[in-house]
């Protein structure tokens, strides 16, 4: 099977250079617009689709960023992997604003979102003991390393509602109650529709401060983080061109099982099912439901 490998930039991300066959084109989705246009082309020959999660010039916050749009309009495109490229804080003194960290769990403290593709009248429940995909994580990994990035390979991510940022007292909380490494407000519910849509998924944060727990460093500021975002942006872009190659144009069922996350997790008999939900998990979930 051909890999698509799909990008959603976050903050600071509106565009990736270097796509050969570069347009911006627009999907419809049954879940309605996604954030903006996705830029579709070619990177060393492996097919790539490019979405701004924010949109071209900030315009969803994240709690409106269109989440299950967004990947209803990747897998429509055929994205077979999903790269979520995100700024974060940091609860770690040895995590660094401009270091990167491979995240590999997630708490979801998120509350006023879409989270699911399912419910009444197709109920799934699919797992997310291990929300992102070994293989394409490890890809990232390897891209950060061989771009001279320091890259910390695991990390649980704090999604946090916002858009204020955290208090001190949820700040101390998540460091040192709750184990958490990086805090941000939208790989959530963004990696479990990743999961239901059978798509890999790997995140990976930039960080960007230290949140506000940090005696040394002060209440975080979203200017500062931006400029911290823009002196490191050279730091992605070297990432992403080492990913075709560590990926290849083909791929292998994913032997973590991501691409059959349906296979038996689709409760609602066939007789009870909603035709009209049926009809928008075309792309979702066409695989198995035909
Ligand atoms: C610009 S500061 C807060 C904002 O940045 C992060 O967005 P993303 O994950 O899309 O890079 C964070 O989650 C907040 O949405
Ligand atoms: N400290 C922080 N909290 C939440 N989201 C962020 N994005 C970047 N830094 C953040």
């Amino acid at each position: 099977m051909q890999t698509t490998l799909g990008i959603i930039g976050g903050s600071g991300i509106y565009d990736i250079d270097g796509l050969e066959g570069a347009e911006w084109v627009s999907v419809a989705t049954p879940w309605g617009d996604p954030s903006d246009q996705i830029l579709t082309g070619t990177l060393g020959g492996v097919k790539m689709c490019f979405l701004p999660r924010h949109g071209r010039g900030h315009v969803h916050s994240p709690s409106s960023v269109p989440y299950r749009a967004n990947i209803d309009a990747l897998k429509r495109l055929g994205v077979t992997d999903v790269i979520s490229v995100s700024a974060c804080g940091s609860f770690r003194e040895e995590m660094a604003p401009g270091d990167f960290v491979i995240v590999d769990q997630f708490i979801d403290r998120t509350f006023a979102r879409e989270k699911s593709f399912f419910g009444t009248g197709c109920v799934a429940h699919v797992s997310v003991a291990h929300p992102t995909c070994p293989r394409l994580s490890e890809v990232c990994h390897t891209a950060a390393q061989q771009a001279g990035i320091t890259v910390h390979n695991g990390g649980t991510y704090l999604a946090m509602e916002g858009p204020q940022f955290s208090t001190l007292a949820e700040s101390k909380m998540y460091r040192e109650s709750w184990g958490c490494d990086v805090i941000g407000m939208t790989n959530m519910p963004e990696a479990k529709l990743a999961r239901e849509a059978e798509l890999c998924y790997a995140s990976v944060a930039m960080i960007t401060d230290y949140d506000s727990w940090h005696p040394d460093h002060g209440e975080v500021d979203v200017q500062q983080i931006i400029a911290t975002l823009m002196g490191n942006a050279e730091k992605g872009r070297a990432l992403v061109s080492r990913l075709p190659a560590l990926l290849g144009a083909q791929r292998d069922p994913c032997p973590h099982g991501c691409d059959r996350a349906l296979d038996y997790a689709i409760l609602t008999a066939p007789d009870k099912r909603d035709p009209t939900l049926m009809t928008k998990l075309d792309a979702v979930a066409g695989r198995i439901l035909g």
